[in-house]
């Protein structure tokens, strides 16, 4: 995924800009854009999900083309995805329905077949049937990851989505998922402003203040310390 040059300002607001962001996640990466609350971030995330778009610049994703000042793929077309920190579930459908939703093109017994096999990767199996509001935000939010583990998306995008887990689970399930897009080769974009974060996960660090991107590098130049102790195994 390759962010180029972009820039861009919310219509209704002067002070904010993005300017000249360059960003590139390789296949199976795990990249962070780390910044202070209201440096950009998450707007960065709306422009390559295509919910906001650039000013000017391009986004590739997957050697596709799908934001320009030409072109914009729409939003269910780009094959993202998302997790927010409070991400939303379906109300309607049980959890076991919402993830199914997210599978294509496969038989209905096959899509329950992986959707099992993904809550039972997550240990959330035993909720199933149960519908989101019985569960609480934690859970939702493991029902979110399994959904787009189910998704198999070309990109996932992730928004602080641990920080309503607890400090063991956030851990855990942190590694765990990451992992599991490593080894599917699907590239990770995520978003905190906890610089404790990418030391732990990130193979490369997108360091953000006021719109702009101010230093990059891998774990071990950002942090002066050796890759071995800080990069996701
Ligand atoms: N829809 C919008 N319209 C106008 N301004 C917005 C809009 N969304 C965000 N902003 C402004 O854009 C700036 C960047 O916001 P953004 O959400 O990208 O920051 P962030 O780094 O993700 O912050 P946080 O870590 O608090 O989520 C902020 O000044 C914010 O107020």
């Amino acid at each position: 995924m390759l962010v180029n040059n972009i820039c861009y300002s919310y219509n209704n607001c002067n002070e904010f800009a993005l300017s000249n962001i360059n960003i590139q996640v390789k296949k199976g990466a795990v990249v962070c854009l780390l910044g202070h609350s209201g440096c950009g971030k998450s707007t960065i995330l709306k422009l390559i999900a295509g919910i906001e778009n650039p000013g000017s610049g391009s986004i590739v994703i997957n050697d596709r083309l799908v934001a320009s000042n030409k072109a914009s793929v729409a939003i269910e077309e780009r094959n993202i995805g998302l997790i927010f920190q409070h991400s939303a579930l379906f109300p309607h459908k049980t959890v076991i329905e919402n993830i199914i939703f997210a599978i294509k093109n496969l038989s209905k017994k096959e899509k329950y077949n992986i959707a099992l096999e993904i809550l039972k990767l997550l240990n959330i199996e035993k909720y199933e049937n149960a519908y989101p509001h019985v569960l609480s935000g934690g859970q939702q939010q493991l029902v979110a990851i399994a959904r787009v583990i189910a998704q198999n998306p070309d990109i996932v995008l992730l928004d602080e989505p641990f920080s309503n887990l607890d400090i063991l689970l956030k851990r855990q399930i942190r590694q765990y998922i990451l992992s599991l897009f490593k080894k599917k080769n699907i590239p990770v974009l995520m978003v905190t402003h906890d610089p404790q974060e990418p030391l732990e996960v990130a193979d490369f660090i997108y360091v953000m203040r006021n719109g702009k991107i101010i230093q990059s590098g891998a774990s071990s130049d950002i942090y002066n310390v050796p890759k071995a102790d800080c990069v996701l195994q």
